[in-house]
């Protein structure tokens, strides 16, 4: 059977290779696992909160409307809380939409989200439908539309928050990010990106602006290409490991010692709002693949 559907989650498997499957929890269409050929791509904490009582730790959460906290009090924002509402609302499975590549889809819309907080964006006037789309071949899509089905515009964010498992994060490079415009949100301080390929040695919080979509970053680990974040409508990129003090400050990070086989390449539209007027429609995708060559990109600007 391909797909395997529980009160709580929904596990796809590749139809012509067992080995490769994707789990997804239904509260937040969080991804919790992606198995390719047998080999775990995603990292997921021990304390991860599977309940709904919280965003799930690990995985893939899905970050709507706003990124991190919204500071201007003028905003419809302001009042939500961290990442918005999308990882910690129950999604429908909406069923299997193509058979070859496999592919099926979750939906959200306001009837889904706690009123309580559904209050808090714009005192609950923005009306909306997500379509989240998982399809599952020898790479990994997440295709999200975002349609304005109500009689206000509104703006939004939207990021895919992807937990990368990784042997050590010590022996990690990612390639592709030199001479682009990133904000360190641990400085507070925009620059241009100048390292050829970013190392770890610390906490790392950076949100890299405005890239090429033909830009596609890599995970390698000693020489080898581990994982590959490939976008389409995606401008920005947010790359995070919280190290030592800020893992311990998190409860739901687990073991203290799991910074070290992580590391967040989380692609989106974040650094500025989208207006989506009403009645229209948005549409952008991640796709994850594992392998190949070794690609430097550093002549698209
Ligand atoms: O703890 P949360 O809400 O899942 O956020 C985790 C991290 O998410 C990242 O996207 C942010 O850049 C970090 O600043 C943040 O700490």
């Amino acid at each position: 059977m391909p797909i395997e559907e529980t009160d709580t989650k929904v596990t796809l498997t590749h139809p012509s290779d067992p080995s490769s499957s994707v789990t997804i929890l239904k509260h937040g269409a969080t991804i919790l696992s992606w198995l390719h050929k047998g080999k775990e791509q995603l990292w997921l904490s021990d304390a991860a909160k599977l309940d709904g009582s919280k965003p799930v730790r690990g995985g893939i959460p899905l970050v709507f409307p706003i990124f991190g906290k919204e500071k201007n009090e003028s905003s419809p924002a302001f009042q939500l809380s961290q990442h918005g509402f999308a990882r910690s609302s129950p999604w429908e499975f909406l069923g299997q939409t193509t058979e070859s590549p496999a592919t099926i889809q979750f939906g959200l819309g306001p009837e889904q989200v706690d009123p309580e907080v559904y209050k808090l964006w714009g005192e609950g006037k923005y009306d909306f439908t997500l379509i989240l789309s998982i399809t599952l071949d020898d790479d990994l899509t997440t295709t999200i539309e975002v349609e304005n089905s109500g009689k206000e515009d509104f703006d939004f964010k939207w990021l895919f928050h992807t937990y990368l498992r990784v042997p050590d994060i010590t022996d990690v490079l990612v390639n592709n990010l030199i001479d682009q415009r990133c904000y360190d949100q641990l400085l507070a301080t925009e620059y241009v990106e100048k390292a050829p390929v970013i190392s770890f040695h610390e906490e790392f919080d950076r949100i890299y602006k405005n890239i090429p979509v033909e830009k596609s970053f890599q995970v390698i680990d000693k020489g080898q290409v581990l994982h590959n974040v490939h976008r389409d409508n995606l401008p920005d990129t947010v790359v995070w490991n919280p190290w030592i003090e800020k893992s311990k400050g998190m409860a739901d990070f687990e073991p203290k010692s799991g910074y070290h086989h992580m590391l967040c390449i989380e692609a989106g539209h974040v650094a500025e709002y989208l207006t989506l007027a009403k009645g229209s429609k948005w549409k952008a995708a991640q796709t994850l693949s594992v392998g190949g060559e070794i690609r430097l990109q550093t002549n698209i600007f």
